[in-house]
């Protein structure tokens, strides 16, 4: 039996880690593309790497860049995948407001250039092509939870490019048969979260204010609800997105919805302190009802010119026919990413002692 060749884009996010390290345990060989960038980017898979020279090295990592279509032909060329996990993309919905034509060449046209690397050289039988669509899409919600059947309504660059990227991949398996799925995943979130998402700011912020190396968290609307699940459930129902018997789309959720709010709450009383909730609008503070000191304050700052206020998901399509459902629940994963955090805090500690 020939191994089973994994292209992942994106590669050194969050989600491209853990799913690089899930499908080494399934015996794929995983090739991954990083962007260049001066400085070190690749800690998240760190632990996976091995030296490519070395006999039975399975994981190997590219140069790529999504805006550069010779070098996805190139890329697609030279590994020969069987499946390909479109996970690159700028993901930051506050950021895309700042830089929304590199988001839509990124996020949107980005999808159009690997799905024409396949097509151009011939593989459109033989390679299974997996976009990271967004419960972003659903934006302005038009039912509640959503599901593959809820209208899409867009509130930001980010969710218009990704809104492209989602129709671009059904229009190339209904006109060239391809095998090109769409998971909708809702938020997910792990240790390894980028840093300026809400829920790893919060639970940074957390260790860093129990360990004395923080005083006070500023959010932006505390107010929004999401469906928070943890990023290793959902890379594991990626794989089962390839896997079916037929190229579908599939929403991952949890089905809970929880606000930014309750996110702080939970967070907090990780270490032992209770939030108290005072005034309004941008002067509501947040305080330890132990101490009074204020810890969380508002600033507009983080405030989206189009905010998507809540979302939730329906994730019955996926259980019934991928048998997956999420296996960690919030409060587990808002624990394991304290606990983390407050691991880190003390490296952070030590670190900066060592050197005065
Ligand atoms: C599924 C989806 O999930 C992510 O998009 P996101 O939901 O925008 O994630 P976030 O963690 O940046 O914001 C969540 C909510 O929290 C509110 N919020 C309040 N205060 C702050 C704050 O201070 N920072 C941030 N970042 N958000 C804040 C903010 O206004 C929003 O309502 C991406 O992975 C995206 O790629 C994706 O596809």
């Amino acid at each position: 039996m020939t191994d089973k060749v994994a292209l992942i884009t994106g590669v050194t996010g969050q989600d491209g880690a853990y799913l690089a390290q899930l499908l080494l345990q399934k015996g794929y060989v995983v090739h991954g593309v990083k962007r260049r960038s001066s400085s070190f980017n690749t800690e998240r898979v760190d632990d996976i790497y091995v030296d490519p020279h070395e006999r039975g090295a399975r994981f190997f990592l590219h140069y790529g860049d999504l805006t550069d279509s010779t070098n996805l032909i190139r890329l697609v060329q030279e590994t020969k995948p069987s499946e390909i996990y479109n996970l690159g993309a700028q993901s930051h919905v506050q950021v895309s407001f700042e830089t929304p034509e590199y988001t839509g060449n990124a996020d949107a046209l980005g999808t159009l250039r690997l799905l024409e690397a396949i097509r151009i050289l011939g593989l459109e039988k033989s390679v299974r092509f997996y976009q990271a669509s967004t419960s972003e899409l659903y934006g302005k919600v038009a039912e509640t939870p959503q599901s593959e059947t809820t209208p899409f309504y867009p509130r930001s660059p980010y969710a218009a490019a990704k809104l492209y990227a989602y129709w671009i991949t059904v229009n190339y398996r209904e006109a060239y048969g391809m095998f090109a799925a769409n998971g909708i995943l809702f938020n997910h979130e792990s240790p390894t979260r980028g840093e300026t998402f809400v829920t790893r700011k919060i639970t940074r912020a957390v260790a860093a204010i129990h360990r004395g190396l923080q005083d006070t968290l500023y959010l932006g609307n505390i107010d929004a609800r999401r469906d928070w699940g943890h990023a290793r459930d959902y890379v594991e129902g990626m794989w089962r997105i390839l896997q079916h018997s037929e190229a579908d789309d599939f929403v991952l959720a949890t089905g809970e919805m929880h606000s930014v709010r309750e996110f702080v709450e939970l967070a907090f009383s990780e270490t032992g302190r209770t939030i108290r909730w005072q005034g309004q609008g941008v002067d509501e503070v947040g305080m330890d009802a132990g101490s009074g000191a204020v810890l969380i304050r508002i600033d507009p700052r983080y405030f989206r010119p189009t905010e998507v206020e809540m979302l939730v998901g329906d994730a019955s399509k996926a259980r019934a026919r991928l048998g997956w459902s999420h296996t960690i629940g919030f409060k587990e994963l808002v624990a394991e990413m304290v606990q983390a955090d407050l691991v880190r805090a003390v490296d952070d500690i030590r670190r900066n002692g060592q050197q005065s």
